[in-house]
């Protein structure tokens, strides 16, 4: 290709200085820039260059020739084959400090924002992988903030990153030869399962009940679900054990409404399983690669189990969403509601609420609080919630938050703030028009995204609104997700 330096083939010695969003590293070949699977910034590496681009190239890493200081041997046995994790051949310390960099760029290129330098962003919160981080960092989001630079405060990291994921989501597929079945993970770019038996960043009690129930299904005949065909009974095996109760639930999706020994199956994850106290069944007949469909029955035990963060108990049903990582989650909800800057006077609507997790914690602190979600048993989840943490401030709504806002404002509710946590595409258009019509005094934005936080944030600064802080938490260690909380706030008095 004209213009650029190298071609497929090519064996380069390069110098990684970046990672870009998927982990993988990036150097340059006389300004031509390559990205290496497998290669960390501060490593010398030898890349054999695969394919090349008009602005880009993607190469391999052939070999080491100097190692970051930075780079260790990830722990993981299954790590170079797995699509789960991304950066377990990086340290935890390096880890932290690129998320923050991500963000801080990502705000500043896609947004359009001005971010202060990151060394001062630094002296304001007590540093990577601190809790204190949470508690040094958050400073008071006022209006007068006016068009100060936007303060990306340190990662607040995980003391021991590991065994953190509350919730395992198993693909099934057939065996060698198709016989069999297996169920682990997804090749890293691909549809191809791997069985696994072990995940370091699992907790213990999911490996288990996993482990168990693929036993189970095994001897009890089940076949895997077959994509090509559409033929076959298991898709996926989802599990959650909460932690705070010790309560475990197992649904098993399937392609269709028969399930075969159903009461043996029960019996045997019952003996099996400690702690189980939901087991259900989850119908999805669809060609899409969506994990759930639409219809969940119980097929031993409740609808639910029981969880608890920050002294609120949450009733969690088998399709709605719940935070992975308990730990992080407690620290991600206390900075949203501090950037919410609640007086107990407050009207505070709860954008994408889930079971309605944030939206109890707010309601300890305002007057009263609207939760919105698609989800109709999260809704109900999120009802129950209230219910069992006797809090009679908080009302709930089924349906897209971008119609269901809308009628709100209609009905003449008027928000002092508002807080969103959408899906990673990000808020609605529509709902962020309704936001800038409802001109809340303060906006708590939570992302699992930052191109599409950034995208939005862009929409609010044009309506009047300033990005004063934003707080990433490291909910996903060794992967390249990160999650943020954002304070936001009215300019346009
Ligand atoms: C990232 S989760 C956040 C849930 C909750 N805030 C929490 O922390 O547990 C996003 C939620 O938005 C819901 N959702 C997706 N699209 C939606 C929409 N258009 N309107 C309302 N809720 C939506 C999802 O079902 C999911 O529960």
């Amino acid at each position: 290709m004209a213009g650029v330096p190298v071609a497929v083939g090519d064996s380069v010695v390069i110098d990684v200085v970046g990672m870009t969003h998927e982990g993988q590293g990036v150097g340059r070949v006389e300004g031509y820039t390559l990205f290496v699977s497998g290669a960390v910034p501060g490593d010398r590496v030898q890349a054999e260059v695969q394919s090349i681009g008009k602005s880009f190239g993607r190469a391999r890493l052939a070999a080491l020739v100097a190692a970051s200081p930075d780079r260790i041997a990830a722990p993981c046995e299954i790590y170079e084959a797995c699509g789960g994790c991304q950066l377990q051949h990086w340290g935890y310390a390096a880890q932290l400090r690129w998320k923050r960099e991500h963000v801080a760029g990502v705000l500043a290129r896609i947004g359009k924002l001005p971010v202060a330098p990151l060394e001062e962003a630094a002296g304001e919160a007590g540093g990577p992988g601190t809790a204190d981080a949470a508690q040094a960092g958050v400073r008071e989001i006022a209006p007068d903030a006016g068009r100060a630079p936007v303060v990306v405060l340190p990662v607040i990291g995980m003391d021991e990153p590991w065994r953190y994921r509350n919730k395992a989501q198993v693909p099934m597929a057939a065996g060698i030869g198709g016989h069999g079945l297996i169920g682990g993970f997804f090749e890293q770019g691909s549809h191809q399962v791997v069985d696994m038996e072990a995940c370091l960043i699992q907790q213990e009690q999911n490996e288990e009940t996993v482990r168990a129930v693929k036993r189970i299904a095994r001897s009890l005949g089940y076949s895997a679900y077959d994509r090509a065909t559409g033929r076959g009974l298991l898709r996926h095996v989802v599990v959650r054990h909460a932690e705070a109760t010790g309560q475990r639930m197992v649904v098993l999706i399937t392609n269709g409404r028969d399930m075969p020994h159903a009461d043996e199956l029960c019996g045997l994850i019952r003996q099996d399983i400690p702690g189980v106290a939901s087991i259900c069944q989850n119908i999805n007949t669809s060609a899409t690669s969506q994990v759930f469909g639409e219809e969940t029955r119980v097929l031993w035990g409740d609808e639910v189990i029981y969880d608890e963060i920050g002294g609120i108990t949450f009733a969690i049903s088998a399709r709605s969403f719940f935070q992975v990582n308990p730990t992080q989650t407690e620290r991600l909800y206390r900075t949203a509601v501090d950037y919410a800057g609640l007086t107990g006077e407050e009207t505070v609507i709860d954008a994408y609420c889930g079971i309605g997790t944030i939206t109890l914690f707010l309601a300890r602190h305002a007057r009263r609080v609207y939760g919105v979600e698609i989800i109709p048993e999260a809704i109900e989840d999120a009802r129950r919630n209230a219910l069992l943490n006797h809090i009679n401030n908080a009302e709930f709504a089924v349906g897209p938050a971008e119609v269901v806002m809308p009628q709100w404002q209609a009905e003449g509710v008027a928000p002092d703030v508002i807080v969103v946590d959408p899906p990673r595409k990000g808020c609605d258009p529509a709902l962020l028009a309704t936001m800038l019509e409802l001109r809340p005094a303060r906006i708590v934005y939570v992302s699992c995204d930052p191109a599409t936080l950034a995208r939005d944030l862009r929409v609010l600064e044009d309506g009047g609104y300033r990005t004063v802080e934003v707080q990433p938490v490291d909910m996903f260690p060794h992967t390249v997700h990160v999650e943020c909380v954002v304070g936001i706030c009215r300019v346009d008095t």
